[in-house]
Protein backbone atom coordinates (compact mmCIF):
# COMPACT_ATOMS: atom_id res chain seq x y z
CA UNK A 1 0.00 0.00 0.00
CA UNK A 2 1.03 3.44 -0.71
CA UNK A 3 -0.24 6.85 0.78
CA UNK A 4 -1.32 9.42 -1.64
CA UNK A 5 -1.65 13.46 -0.96
CA UNK A 6 -5.23 13.32 -1.14
CA UNK A 7 -4.78 11.22 2.76
CA UNK A 8 -6.15 7.50 1.55
CA UNK A 9 -4.36 4.86 0.50
CA UNK A 10 -3.85 3.01 -2.41
CA UNK A 11 -3.76 -0.49 -2.85
CA UNK A 12 -1.21 -1.24 -5.19
CA UNK A 13 -0.56 -4.52 -3.16
CA UNK A 14 3.36 -4.95 -2.54
CA UNK A 15 4.66 -7.37 -4.60
CA UNK A 16 7.84 -5.52 -3.81
CA UNK A 17 7.48 -7.04 0.23
CA UNK A 18 6.59 -10.37 -0.92
CA UNK A 19 10.14 -10.29 -2.84
CA UNK A 20 11.79 -9.14 0.16
CA UNK A 21 10.22 -11.98 2.60
CA UNK A 22 11.35 -14.27 -0.02
CA UNK A 23 14.93 -13.18 -0.86
CA UNK A 24 15.67 -11.50 2.10
CA UNK A 25 17.16 -8.74 0.15
CA UNK A 26 16.67 -5.32 1.47
CA UNK A 27 17.50 -2.99 -1.70
CA UNK A 28 14.81 -0.91 -3.50
CA UNK A 29 16.63 -1.03 -6.43
CA UNK A 30 16.44 -4.40 -7.12
CA UNK A 31 12.74 -4.84 -5.71
CA UNK A 32 11.68 -2.45 -8.07
CA UNK A 33 13.37 -4.65 -10.89
CA UNK A 34 11.81 -7.43 -10.09
CA UNK A 35 8.65 -5.85 -10.15
CA UNK A 36 8.81 -4.25 -13.48
CA UNK A 37 9.99 -7.90 -14.57
CA UNK A 38 6.96 -9.32 -13.65
CA UNK A 39 5.06 -6.75 -15.27
CA UNK A 40 6.71 -6.92 -18.21
CA UNK A 41 6.62 -10.66 -19.04
CA UNK A 42 2.84 -11.00 -17.30
CA UNK A 43 2.52 -8.39 -20.54
CA UNK A 44 4.63 -9.73 -22.99
CA UNK A 45 2.59 -13.36 -22.29
CA UNK A 46 -0.57 -11.70 -22.86
CA UNK A 47 0.03 -9.12 -25.80
CA UNK A 48 -1.66 -10.00 -29.58
CA UNK A 49 0.83 -10.63 -32.08
CA UNK A 50 0.90 -11.09 -35.60
CA UNK A 51 3.24 -14.01 -35.23
CA UNK A 52 0.58 -16.30 -33.60
CA UNK A 53 -1.45 -15.81 -36.49
CA UNK A 54 0.80 -17.57 -39.04
CA UNK A 55 2.75 -19.53 -36.54
CA UNK A 56 4.05 -21.06 -39.22
CA UNK A 57 6.49 -18.13 -40.75
CA UNK A 58 8.66 -18.37 -38.34
CA UNK A 59 10.83 -15.52 -38.94
CA UNK A 60 7.79 -13.05 -37.77
CA UNK A 61 9.09 -12.89 -33.96
CA UNK A 62 12.21 -12.00 -35.53
CA UNK A 63 11.15 -9.56 -38.05
CA UNK A 64 8.15 -7.23 -35.32
CA UNK A 65 11.06 -7.16 -32.41
CA UNK A 66 9.17 -9.75 -30.66
CA UNK A 67 12.13 -12.13 -30.14
CA UNK A 68 14.50 -9.08 -28.92
CA UNK A 69 11.95 -8.15 -26.54
CA UNK A 70 11.75 -11.67 -24.61
CA UNK A 71 15.73 -11.96 -25.03
CA UNK A 72 15.84 -8.80 -23.54
CA UNK A 73 13.31 -9.60 -20.14
CA UNK A 74 15.70 -12.90 -20.19
CA UNK A 75 19.13 -11.56 -20.00
CA UNK A 76 17.55 -9.05 -17.26
CA UNK A 77 15.93 -12.13 -15.26
CA UNK A 78 18.92 -14.36 -14.94
CA UNK A 79 21.19 -11.07 -14.15
CA UNK A 80 19.23 -10.50 -11.01
CA UNK A 81 18.94 -14.16 -10.10
CA UNK A 82 22.47 -14.76 -11.09
CA UNK A 83 23.51 -11.88 -8.26
CA UNK A 84 20.50 -12.88 -5.73
CA UNK A 85 22.43 -16.22 -5.72
CA UNK A 86 26.06 -14.68 -5.79
CA UNK A 87 24.76 -12.73 -2.49
CA UNK A 88 23.06 -15.73 -0.60
CA UNK A 89 26.11 -17.90 -1.29
CA UNK A 90 28.30 -15.01 0.33
CA UNK A 91 26.32 -15.27 3.32
CA UNK A 92 25.94 -18.88 3.63
CA UNK A 93 29.49 -18.62 3.81
CA UNK A 94 29.78 -15.93 6.50
CA UNK A 95 27.61 -18.40 8.32
CA UNK A 96 29.29 -21.14 7.94
CA UNK A 97 32.77 -19.09 9.00
CA UNK A 98 30.83 -17.84 12.25
CA UNK A 99 30.01 -21.17 13.51
CA UNK A 100 32.83 -23.70 12.37
CA UNK A 101 31.04 -24.62 9.67
CA UNK A 102 28.84 -26.65 12.58
CA UNK A 103 25.50 -25.03 10.74
CA UNK A 104 24.37 -23.44 14.11
CA UNK A 105 21.47 -21.55 14.10
CA UNK A 106 21.40 -20.85 10.19
CA UNK A 107 17.78 -22.21 9.76
CA UNK A 108 16.46 -19.23 11.41
CA UNK A 109 17.52 -16.85 8.29
CA UNK A 110 16.87 -19.27 5.78
CA UNK A 111 14.62 -17.93 2.70
CA UNK A 112 13.30 -19.90 0.05
CA UNK A 113 16.54 -19.02 -2.16
CA UNK A 114 18.85 -20.80 0.73
CA UNK A 115 16.59 -23.97 1.08
CA UNK A 116 17.34 -24.43 -2.77
CA UNK A 117 21.13 -24.09 -1.95
CA UNK A 118 20.92 -26.61 0.45
CA UNK A 119 19.47 -29.17 -1.40
CA UNK A 120 21.84 -28.29 -4.18
CA UNK A 121 24.06 -29.55 -2.01
CA UNK A 122 22.82 -32.10 -0.26
CA UNK A 123 22.80 -33.86 -4.01
CA UNK A 124 19.54 -33.05 -5.38
CA UNK A 125 16.49 -34.84 -5.52
CA UNK A 126 17.97 -38.21 -6.42
CA UNK A 127 19.38 -35.84 -9.39
CA UNK A 128 21.73 -33.11 -9.58
CA UNK A 129 20.23 -29.44 -9.45
CA UNK A 130 21.68 -27.06 -11.51
CA UNK A 131 21.67 -23.51 -11.10
CA UNK A 132 19.44 -23.20 -14.08
CA UNK A 133 16.86 -24.79 -12.33
CA UNK A 134 17.51 -23.30 -9.03
CA UNK A 135 16.86 -19.75 -10.81
CA UNK A 136 13.92 -21.56 -13.27
CA UNK A 137 12.39 -22.50 -9.69
CA UNK A 138 12.64 -19.13 -8.26
CA UNK A 139 11.32 -17.20 -11.13
CA UNK A 140 8.49 -19.50 -11.81
CA UNK A 141 7.67 -19.66 -8.17
CA UNK A 142 7.68 -15.69 -7.96
CA UNK A 143 5.96 -14.67 -11.32
CA UNK A 144 2.72 -17.01 -10.58
CA UNK A 145 2.90 -16.74 -6.90
CA UNK A 146 3.05 -12.77 -6.48
CA UNK A 147 0.37 -11.16 -9.30
CA UNK A 148 -2.17 -13.82 -8.59
CA UNK A 149 -2.30 -13.44 -4.71
CA UNK A 150 -1.98 -9.50 -5.39
CA UNK A 151 -4.69 -9.52 -7.69
CA UNK A 152 -7.31 -12.19 -5.83
CA UNK A 153 -6.82 -9.30 -2.97
CA UNK A 154 -6.89 -6.25 -4.73
CA UNK A 155 -10.27 -7.60 -6.40
CA UNK A 156 -11.86 -9.41 -3.41
CA UNK A 157 -11.84 -6.12 -1.49
CA UNK A 158 -12.47 -3.98 -4.11
CA UNK A 159 -16.15 -6.54 -4.54
CA UNK A 160 -16.27 -5.93 -0.42
CA UNK A 161 -16.00 -2.05 -0.52
CA UNK A 162 -18.75 -1.81 -3.59
CA UNK A 163 -21.25 -4.33 -1.30
CA UNK A 164 -21.08 -3.23 2.05
CA UNK A 165 -23.41 -6.09 3.11
CA UNK A 166 -20.68 -8.55 2.64
CA UNK A 167 -17.96 -6.61 3.69
CA UNK A 168 -20.23 -5.89 6.99
CA UNK A 169 -20.64 -9.62 7.60
CA UNK A 170 -16.96 -10.42 6.77
CA UNK A 171 -15.64 -8.20 9.30
CA UNK A 172 -18.12 -9.42 12.14
CA UNK A 173 -16.88 -12.70 11.51
CA UNK A 174 -13.51 -11.89 11.60
CA UNK A 175 -13.72 -9.21 14.69
CA UNK A 176 -15.99 -12.13 16.16
CA UNK A 177 -13.67 -14.95 15.64
CA UNK A 178 -10.52 -13.09 16.81
CA UNK A 179 -12.55 -10.71 18.93
CA UNK A 180 -10.01 -9.40 21.87
CA UNK A 181 -6.84 -11.16 20.93
CA UNK A 182 -5.84 -7.60 18.82
CA UNK A 183 -4.08 -9.91 16.10
CA UNK A 184 -5.52 -12.36 13.34
CA UNK A 185 -3.61 -15.36 14.09
CA UNK A 186 -2.82 -18.26 11.29
CA UNK A 187 -4.50 -21.45 13.65
CA UNK A 188 -8.02 -19.26 13.96
CA UNK A 189 -8.22 -18.65 10.29
CA UNK A 190 -10.11 -22.09 9.41
CA UNK A 191 -12.71 -20.45 11.14
CA UNK A 192 -13.46 -17.95 8.53
CA UNK A 193 -16.09 -19.08 6.81
CA UNK A 194 -17.73 -16.34 5.17
CA UNK A 195 -14.51 -15.10 4.56
CA UNK A 196 -13.73 -18.63 2.19
CA UNK A 197 -17.21 -17.65 0.41
CA UNK A 198 -15.96 -14.49 -0.43
CA UNK A 199 -12.78 -15.41 -1.73
CA UNK A 200 -14.22 -18.24 -3.60
CA UNK A 201 -16.60 -15.04 -5.05
CA UNK A 202 -14.13 -13.20 -5.94
CA UNK A 203 -12.08 -16.04 -7.64
CA UNK A 204 -14.89 -16.69 -9.93
CA UNK A 205 -16.05 -13.33 -11.01
CA UNK A 206 -11.85 -12.34 -11.44
CA UNK A 207 -9.88 -15.19 -11.79
CA UNK A 208 -6.22 -13.04 -12.20
CA UNK A 209 -5.70 -15.67 -15.00
CA UNK A 210 -8.42 -15.33 -17.46
CA UNK A 211 -7.12 -18.04 -19.63
CA UNK A 212 -4.97 -20.04 -17.49
CA UNK A 213 -1.71 -21.06 -19.50
CA UNK A 214 -2.45 -22.48 -22.96
CA UNK A 215 -2.42 -25.82 -24.25
CA UNK A 216 -1.68 -27.73 -27.09
CA UNK A 217 -3.96 -29.99 -28.86
CA UNK A 218 -2.02 -33.80 -28.70
CA UNK A 219 -4.47 -35.30 -31.08
CA UNK A 220 -7.52 -34.02 -33.16
CA UNK A 221 -10.51 -33.11 -31.21
CA UNK A 222 -14.15 -31.87 -32.19
CA UNK A 223 -15.75 -29.97 -29.58
CA UNK A 224 -19.05 -28.64 -29.84
CA UNK A 225 -18.86 -29.06 -33.76
CA UNK A 226 -15.66 -27.31 -34.61
CA UNK A 227 -12.87 -29.67 -35.37
CA UNK A 228 -9.69 -29.00 -33.51
CA UNK A 229 -6.40 -30.03 -35.80
CA UNK A 230 -3.80 -31.49 -33.30
CA UNK A 231 -0.87 -29.62 -31.86
CA UNK A 232 -3.36 -26.37 -32.37
CA UNK A 233 -3.10 -23.65 -29.22
CA UNK A 234 -6.55 -24.08 -26.62
CA UNK A 235 -6.83 -20.98 -24.58
CA UNK A 236 -9.77 -21.68 -22.03
CA UNK A 237 -11.86 -18.67 -20.93
CA UNK A 238 -11.95 -19.18 -17.15
CA UNK A 239 -13.38 -15.45 -17.02
CA UNK A 240 -16.10 -16.04 -19.36
CA UNK A 241 -16.81 -19.70 -17.60
CA UNK A 242 -17.25 -18.12 -14.34
CA UNK A 243 -20.03 -15.72 -15.37
CA UNK A 244 -21.76 -18.11 -17.55
CA UNK A 245 -25.27 -17.69 -16.95
CA UNK A 246 -25.83 -21.44 -17.90
CA UNK A 247 -24.15 -22.56 -14.46
CA UNK A 248 -24.23 -19.27 -12.34
CA UNK A 249 -27.55 -17.35 -11.04
CA UNK A 250 -27.64 -14.00 -11.86
CA UNK A 251 -23.65 -14.25 -12.59
CA UNK A 252 -22.14 -10.85 -12.52
CA UNK A 253 -24.31 -10.55 -8.71
CA UNK A 254 -21.31 -10.81 -5.85
CA UNK A 255 -22.65 -13.25 -3.59
CA UNK A 256 -20.83 -15.23 -1.37
CA UNK A 257 -23.52 -17.06 0.10
CA UNK A 258 -23.30 -19.17 -3.30
CA UNK A 259 -20.47 -21.10 -2.20
CA UNK A 260 -21.87 -21.79 1.00
CA UNK A 261 -22.78 -25.50 1.48
CA UNK A 262 -21.65 -25.91 -2.09
CA UNK A 263 -19.50 -28.57 -3.67
CA UNK A 264 -17.25 -26.52 -5.35
CA UNK A 265 -13.87 -26.27 -4.41
CA UNK A 266 -10.40 -25.12 -6.37
CA UNK A 267 -9.28 -28.82 -7.33
CA UNK A 268 -10.69 -27.66 -10.76
CA UNK A 269 -13.22 -31.10 -11.43
CA UNK A 270 -15.69 -29.29 -11.54
CA UNK A 271 -15.75 -27.00 -14.94
CA UNK A 272 -17.75 -23.97 -13.51
CA UNK A 273 -15.06 -23.05 -11.33
CA UNK A 274 -11.72 -23.38 -12.57
CA UNK A 275 -9.76 -20.21 -11.06
CA UNK A 276 -6.51 -22.21 -10.58
CA UNK A 277 -7.00 -24.33 -13.61
CA UNK A 278 -7.58 -28.03 -13.67
CA UNK A 279 -5.27 -31.12 -15.01
CA UNK A 280 -1.85 -31.58 -14.46
CA UNK A 281 -1.27 -28.61 -15.07
CA UNK A 282 -3.47 -26.77 -12.40
CA UNK A 283 -1.62 -24.46 -9.58
CA UNK A 284 0.83 -26.47 -7.76
CA UNK A 285 0.40 -23.33 -4.97
CA UNK A 286 -3.01 -23.41 -4.21
CA UNK A 287 -3.16 -24.32 -0.96
CA UNK A 288 -0.14 -21.41 0.08
CA UNK A 289 -2.42 -19.00 -2.73
CA UNK A 290 -5.53 -19.46 -0.83
CA UNK A 291 -3.94 -19.07 2.58
CA UNK A 292 -1.86 -15.70 1.56
CA UNK A 293 -4.56 -13.88 0.36
CA UNK A 294 -7.16 -14.94 3.07
CA UNK A 295 -4.54 -13.90 6.01
CA UNK A 296 -4.37 -10.41 4.06
CA UNK A 297 -7.95 -9.36 3.82
CA UNK A 298 -8.39 -11.24 7.10
CA UNK A 299 -6.03 -8.65 8.55
CA UNK A 300 -7.06 -5.92 6.26
CA UNK A 301 -10.81 -6.15 7.57
CA UNK A 302 -9.92 -6.82 11.00
CA UNK A 303 -7.98 -3.88 11.42
CA UNK A 304 -9.87 -1.23 9.51
CA UNK A 305 -12.95 0.44 8.46
CA UNK A 306 -12.53 1.24 4.60
CA UNK A 307 -14.20 4.22 2.72
CA UNK A 308 -13.69 5.81 -0.95
CA UNK A 309 -12.19 8.85 -0.85
CA UNK A 310 -14.36 12.37 -1.87
CA UNK A 311 -17.99 11.19 -0.59
CA UNK A 312 -17.74 8.37 -3.76
CA UNK A 313 -20.31 5.82 -2.72
CA UNK A 314 -19.37 2.44 -2.77
CA UNK A 315 -21.63 1.44 -5.35
CA UNK A 316 -20.13 3.53 -7.82
CA UNK A 317 -16.87 2.07 -6.97
CA UNK A 318 -14.93 1.48 -10.97
CA UNK A 319 -14.64 -1.84 -11.53
CA UNK A 320 -13.56 -1.63 -15.04
CA UNK A 321 -10.86 -4.22 -15.78
CA UNK A 322 -7.44 -4.03 -17.98
CA UNK A 323 -7.02 -7.14 -19.68
CA UNK A 324 -3.36 -8.80 -19.87
CA UNK A 325 -1.90 -12.37 -19.24
CA UNK A 326 -3.79 -11.07 -15.44
CA UNK A 327 -7.22 -9.28 -14.86
CA UNK A 328 -5.72 -5.91 -12.76
CA UNK A 329 -7.97 -3.14 -12.17
CA UNK A 330 -7.61 0.05 -14.67
CA UNK A 331 -7.66 2.41 -11.62
CA UNK A 332 -6.14 1.75 -8.71
CA UNK A 333 -7.70 1.44 -5.50
CA UNK A 334 -7.68 4.22 -3.42
CA UNK A 335 -9.34 3.76 -0.24
CA UNK A 336 -9.29 5.61 3.52
CA UNK A 337 -8.65 3.54 6.20
CA UNK A 338 -10.36 3.81 9.70
CA UNK A 339 -8.53 2.18 12.32
CA UNK A 340 -10.14 0.11 14.41
CA UNK A 341 -9.56 -0.94 17.91
CA UNK A 342 -10.47 -5.10 18.22
CA UNK A 343 -9.55 -4.78 21.66
CA UNK A 344 -12.27 -2.30 22.90
CA UNK A 345 -14.00 -1.41 20.08
CA UNK A 346 -15.07 2.02 19.28
CA UNK A 347 -13.64 3.91 15.95
CA UNK A 348 -10.42 6.16 16.36
CA UNK A 349 -9.58 6.90 13.35
C1 LIG B 1 -4.83 -16.77 -5.46
C2 LIG B 1 -3.67 -17.14 -5.89
C3 LIG B 1 -3.39 -17.93 -7.14
C4 LIG B 1 -4.18 -18.17 -8.24
C5 LIG B 1 -5.61 -17.70 -8.49
C6 LIG B 1 -3.40 -18.99 -9.15
C7 LIG B 1 -3.86 -19.44 -10.38
C8 LIG B 1 -3.09 -20.19 -11.24
C9 LIG B 1 -3.55 -20.65 -12.54
C10 LIG B 1 -4.93 -20.39 -13.14
C11 LIG B 1 -2.54 -21.34 -13.11
C12 LIG B 1 -2.58 -22.04 -14.46
C13 LIG B 1 -3.24 -23.42 -14.29
C14 LIG B 1 -3.77 -24.03 -15.55
O1 LIG B 1 -3.55 -23.50 -16.65
O2 LIG B 1 -4.43 -25.09 -15.46
C15 LIG B 1 -1.42 -21.31 -12.18
C16 LIG B 1 -0.18 -21.90 -12.42
C17 LIG B 1 0.86 -21.86 -11.54
N1 LIG B 1 0.85 -21.36 -10.25
FE1 LIG B 1 -0.69 -20.41 -9.37
N2 LIG B 1 -2.18 -19.24 -8.59
C18 LIG B 1 -2.13 -18.62 -7.36
C19 LIG B 1 -1.09 -18.63 -6.47
C20 LIG B 1 0.10 -19.29 -6.65
C21 LIG B 1 1.18 -19.32 -5.68
C22 LIG B 1 1.14 -18.64 -4.31
C23 LIG B 1 2.20 -20.04 -6.24
C24 LIG B 1 3.55 -20.41 -5.70
C25 LIG B 1 3.96 -20.24 -4.50
C26 LIG B 1 1.76 -20.45 -7.56
C27 LIG B 1 2.51 -21.18 -8.43
C28 LIG B 1 2.09 -21.55 -9.69
C29 LIG B 1 2.96 -22.19 -10.67
C30 LIG B 1 4.44 -22.56 -10.45
C31 LIG B 1 2.19 -22.40 -11.82
C32 LIG B 1 2.64 -23.02 -13.13
C33 LIG B 1 2.37 -24.49 -13.14
C34 LIG B 1 2.82 -25.11 -14.45
O3 LIG B 1 3.54 -24.48 -15.20
O4 LIG B 1 2.39 -26.23 -14.70
N3 LIG B 1 0.48 -19.99 -7.76
N4 LIG B 1 -1.78 -20.62 -11.06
Amino acid sequence: MSSTSAGCWRLSMNLATTFRAAFGMEKEVKEALFVKLVTDVTDAVAAFRVSDLYPSLKFLPSLTGYRAHLTRMHLAADEMLEEIIREHKVKREGRKDLDGGGGGDQHQTEDLVDILLNLQESGGLGYPITINDIKGVIFEVFLAGTETSTRTVEWTLSEMIKNPRVMKKAQEEVRRTFGGEGVVKEEGLHELKYLDCVIQEGLRLHPPLPLLLPRECREREEICGYEIPAKTKVLINAWAIGRDSRYWTEPDKFYPERFMDSSLDYKGTKFEFIPFGAGRRICPGISFGVALVKIMLANLIYHFDWKLPGGTEPESLDMTEQFSASVRRKHSLSLIPISYDAISPRKTN
